[in-house]
């Protein structure tokens, strides 16, 4: 009987930081739309799975939901190792959240180097209202970073599927020809048939 996996099958750790309260658990919740999310309860980390195929090759994306008040900041970035993208998180209603994006900027770039995707996101852009940081500076900002920029809602589920396809299909184009010649050594890690990553 021919098989019906794909190909491939990659495994990717993708990272939610910023601010405590910008929303990153509830992006995670509405993308991943998982009522019964895996959750390390001793230590507040939490994670979650999701499939995706590009082309012929599944992604299996771990990704890892950090706290983001300051009692857990060294907690949160010691998950940071290993992960191939961020999506970076600041409130649009708060204005700390967005200056402290150079901080968690910093926190990336110094422990994982310039080898990682990041995607920046101005969540709660449904309280036009409330709001106090323009599209603009946002969009400044991640122009000054190179990265791309979103705003989104959790609430009403704006941008939330296009910014993770953004950053998942940057990683799966950078990554690709890598992993044939390194393999583990990117942290992607291929298998195939039965004992595919992919076939949980
Ligand atoms: N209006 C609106 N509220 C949101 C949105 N996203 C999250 N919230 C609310 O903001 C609050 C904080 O959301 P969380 O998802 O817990 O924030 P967090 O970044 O995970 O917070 P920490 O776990 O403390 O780091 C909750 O009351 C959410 O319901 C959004 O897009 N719009």
């Amino acid at each position: 009987m021919a098989h019906s996996y794909p190909l491939k099958c990659l495994l990717v750790k993708l990272v939610m930081a910023g601010d405590s309260s910008v929303g990153k658990t509830s992006i995670l919740r509405r993308y991943v739309d998982d009522p019964d999310p895996s959750f390390i309860a001793t230590i507040g980390i939490d994670f979650k799975i999701k499939t995706v195929t590009i082309d012929e090759t599944m992604l299996k994306l771990q990704i890892w939901d950090t706290a983001g008040q300051e009692r857990f900041h060294t907690l949160s970035v010691s998950y940071f190792r290993g992960a191939q993208g961020f999506v970076l998180v600041y409130d649009i209603t708060n204005s700390d959240s967005f200056k402290n994006i150079e901080y968690w900027m910093k926190d990336i770039l110094k422990r994982e180097g310039e080898d990682v995707e990041i995607v920046l996101l101005g969540n709660k852009c449904d309280k036009e209202d409330a709001r106090i940081v323009s599209k603009e500076k946002g969009e400044k900002l991640a122009w000054e970073y190179g990265i791309p920029f979103f705003e989104t809602s959790a609430k009403t589920n704006i941008n939330i599927d296009q910014a993770f396809s953004t950053l998942v299909e940057t990683i799966y184009s950078k990554k690709a020809s890598l992993q044939l010649a390194t393999d583990d050594t990117v942290n992607l890690r291929e298998s195939k048939g039965k004992d595919s990553c992919c076939n949980t």
